[in-house]
C-alpha cells in the first residue's frame, strides 16, 4: 500500500523575477560559480532506480530516555572511553579492560527470541531488537540498559547500542565501529547514565525565517534538548537578516547567553546570485513587523569554525538541526572531514521525497538553495535524519490554532501570531489552504522525539545541474544494478516518511502557548 506522503504535490514558483538577480548587499566576492568544478552525475545507465519508500516501523533511540524513569537510578562513576585505559583520569578507577567481539558471533532468529526473554520485563522496552552479532554468552542472563546517546558513530546496528552500564560500570558499547563489553560477575542490572537526564544538545542551522522563528522558541520551550547555539543561513532571506533575526529571536526570549555564530554569505560553489524566499516571509524574514535591530551581536567565529570547535568539544554528542540551505554544514565538512565522525546527528529540513517540490515540481527550498552542499551532506557518512516536504506538508496548523495562539497569554505565542499572519497569507495565495506547514518546526520535533515519525534508510543524491537541479533521489538499495551508479558505495542516511501529524501540531501549540 502507498501511504498517503506520496500524495503529489505542486507549488508555483519560488522565487519572483525581482529576485532572481538579487544578490546579498553585504557581499562583495565575486560570482566565482565554476561548472567545471561543479559536481556532475553521470546518467544513470539507462536503468531507472526504485525510489519507492517503504516504511520502516523503527523507532529511534531517543525512546531511550522516555523509559528511564522505570529503573531505577544508581549513582555511576564518570564516561570514560575504555580505549587502551585501565583508568579513568579523573576518578583514578579502574574500568574495565575491553574485549572486542568476536567478529564470527552471530546469533540465529531462535536464539535472538530467547535472549529477549532473559531481559528483565522493566528494561526490555529499550531493547529495539535490531542486532543480530551480539556475543550471546557474554552478557546472557543480565538485565541491561544501553545508553544511545551516539557518543560515537558507528555502522547501523550498534549506533543504537552505544553504552552498556551494569550497577553503574560501563560494561559495553561499541567504539570504532566494534562492540565490547565485559562484565565482572555481577547479577542485575540496575543501570542508567548521568548522561540520559541531560538534554540532547542542540545548535540550530536556521534561516529566519517565520517557521524558523517558531522553530527556535519551540526548540527554547523543549526540556529533552538545550540549544547551545545558533548558526546563520541565506535562504528564507539574505544572511546577513538571518544573522540580525537569529539576535532579535535571542533577545525576544531574553536569552542573549546563547551565541550565534553567522554562516556562509555565498554558496559553496561561491555563487553570489542566492535566492531568497521574503515573498513566503516577508522582506525582513519576519512578517514585515518593523522589528527594532538587535543590541546583541554574532560571535567572531564563522558558522563553520564554530560547528567544527563544538564538534571538537562535545564529540558525539551534538545534534545539528538543519533549517536552511546546507552550505555550513558542507563547509565543516570541508574544514574538517572528521566532523561527520565527531558531529552527532545531523537533522535536516530538506528535500522532496517522491513528491513535487516547492521552489518547482524537482527541487525543494532548502536543497534548491545549494545543490551541491546538500549532495556533500547526504554522502558524507555523517548520522544524517532528513525531513523532507513528502513529511512536513502533512503538518498543518490551522487559522483556528492562529486564532488561539493570538489569544493566548503565552509570550512565544503572542509573538508569533503577529508574524504569522504573513506566512499564512502566502499559504493562502500559494496553495489556496487555509492553513500553514509546519517544516522548521516538525524538523525540530524529528530532533527532540523521533518516535513521532517513521524513517526509511537509503542513499540520497541530489541533482546539480539542468531542470531538475536539487531534485533528491532516494535508492532504498533494494536492486543490484549491473553497472557501477553515483549511488555504489555511498553511505546511507534516514529519510523520514511518516508522521504523527496531530501529536505534532498538538505539541508545538501547547509549548508556545504555555511560554
Ligand atoms: O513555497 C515556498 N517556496 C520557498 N520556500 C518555502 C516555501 N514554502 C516554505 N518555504 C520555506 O522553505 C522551507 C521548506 O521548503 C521552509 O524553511 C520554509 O520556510
Amino acid at each position: 500500500m502507498v501511504p498517503n506522503v506520496f500524495k503529489s504535490d505542486t507549488d508555483g514558483p519560488w522565487f519572483n523575477a525581482e529576485n532572481q538577480n538579487a544578490q546579498d548587499p553585504s557581499v562583495e566576492v565575486e560570482n566565482r560559480e565554476d561548472d567545471s568544478s561543479a559536481k556532475k552525475f553521470k546518467d544513470a545507465n539507462g536503468e531507472e532506480s526504485n525510489i519507492e519508500i517503504e516504511t520502516v516501523e523503527k523507532t529511534m533511540s531517543s525512546n531511550a530516555e522516555q523509559t528511564t524513569d522505570k529503573v531505577e537510578e544508581v549513582e555511576i562513576s564518570p564516561i570514560v572511553d575504555p580505549v587502551d585505559e585501565t583508568k579513568n583520569e579523573e576518578t583514578q578507577e579502574s574500568v574495565p579492560a575491553i574485549e572486542p567481539m568476536p567478529e564470527t558471533a552471530t546469533r540465529s532468529e531462535e536464539e535472538d527470541e530467547g535472549w529477549r526473554k532473559e531481559i528483565s520485563p522493566e528494561v526490555r522496552p529499550l531493547w529495539l531488537g535490531e542486532t543480530k552479532a551480539w556475543d550471546r554468552n557474554t552478557i546472557i542472563g543480565f538485565s541491561f540498559l544501553y545508553v544511545p546517546h551516539h557518543r560515537f558513530q558507528s555502522t547501523k546496528f550498534l549506533q543504537d547500542f552505544q553504552d552498556v552500564f551494569i550497577l553503574g560500570q560501563r560494561i559495553g558499547g561499541s567504539l570504532n565501529n566494534q562492540w565490547f563489553a565485559t562484565l565482572g560477575g555481577a547479577t542485575e542490572a540496575r543501570t542508567t547514565s548521568t548522561s540520559m537526564a541531560e538534554p540532547k544538545k542542540i545548535i540550530i542551522d536556521t534561516d529566519p525565517g517565520i517557521d524558523d522563528a517558531m522553530a527556535i522558541f519551540l526548540a527554547l520551550r523543549s526540556p529533552e534538548i538545550t540549544v547551545i547555539g545558533l548558526t546563520t543561513i541565506y535562504g528564507n532571506v539574505y544572511t546577513t537578516l538571518a544573522t540580525r533575526n537569529a539576535l532579535h529571536l535571542l533577545e525576544v526570549a531574553g536569552r542573549t547567553d546563547i551565541p550565534v555564530a553567522e554562516g556562509s554569505h555565498v554558496s559553496y560553489m561561491k555563487a553570489t546570485k542566492l535566492r531568497v524566499a521574503d515573498f513566503v516571509h516577508g522582506v525582513d524574514g519576519l512578517g514585515n513587523q518593523n522589528f527594532p535591530q538587535p543590541k546583541s551581536k554574532p560571535i567572531e567565529k564563522s558558522a563553520a569554525e564554530y560547528l567544527v570547535d563544538q564538534a571538537n568539544l562535545y564529540p558525539g554528542e551534538i545534534t545539528v538541526v538543519a533549517l536552511g540551505p546546507l552550505t555550513n554544514i558542507a563547509l565543516a565538512i570541508q574544514l574538517d572531514p572528521t566532523f561527520t565522525k565527531k558531529i552527532g546527528q545531523i537533522v535536516l529540513l530538506g528535500g522532496a521525497f517522491a513528491v513535487n517540490g516547492n521552489v518547482n515540481p524537482a527541487s525543494e527550498a532548502n536543497i534548491f538553495g545549494d545543490p551541491e552542499a546538500a549532495d556533500i551532506v547526504f554522502t558524507s557518512g555523517a548520522d544524517v535524519v532528513a525531513v523532507g516536504i513528502n513529511v512536513t506538508h502533512q503538518v498543518i496548523m490551522k487559522d483556528s490554532e492562529l486564532e488561539n495562539m493570538a489569544e493566548s497569554e503565552g509570550k512565544f505565542a503572542k509573538y508569533l501570531s503577529k508574524i504569522l499572519d504573513y506566512y499564512f497569507s502566502y499559504h493562502r495565495d500559494a496553495y489556496s489552504m487555509n492553513g500553514v506547514y509546519l517544516h522548521d518546526p516538525t524538523a525540530l520535533l524529528a530532533a527532540v522525539n523521533p518516535s513521532l515519525m517513521t524513517y526509511t534508510e537509503g542513499i540520497v543524491r541530489v541533482q546539480t545541474t539542468g531542470i531538475t537541479r536539487g531534485l533528491t533521489l532516494f535508492f532504498n538499495k533494494q536492486k543490484r544494478f549491473n553497472e557501477a551508479t553515483e549511488w555504489n558505495n555511498k553511505p546511507t542516511v534516514k529519510v523520514a516518511v511518516t508522521v504523527d501529524a496531530p501529536a505534532v501540531v498538538k505539541l508545538v501549540m501547547d509549548r508556545l502557548m504555555n511560554s
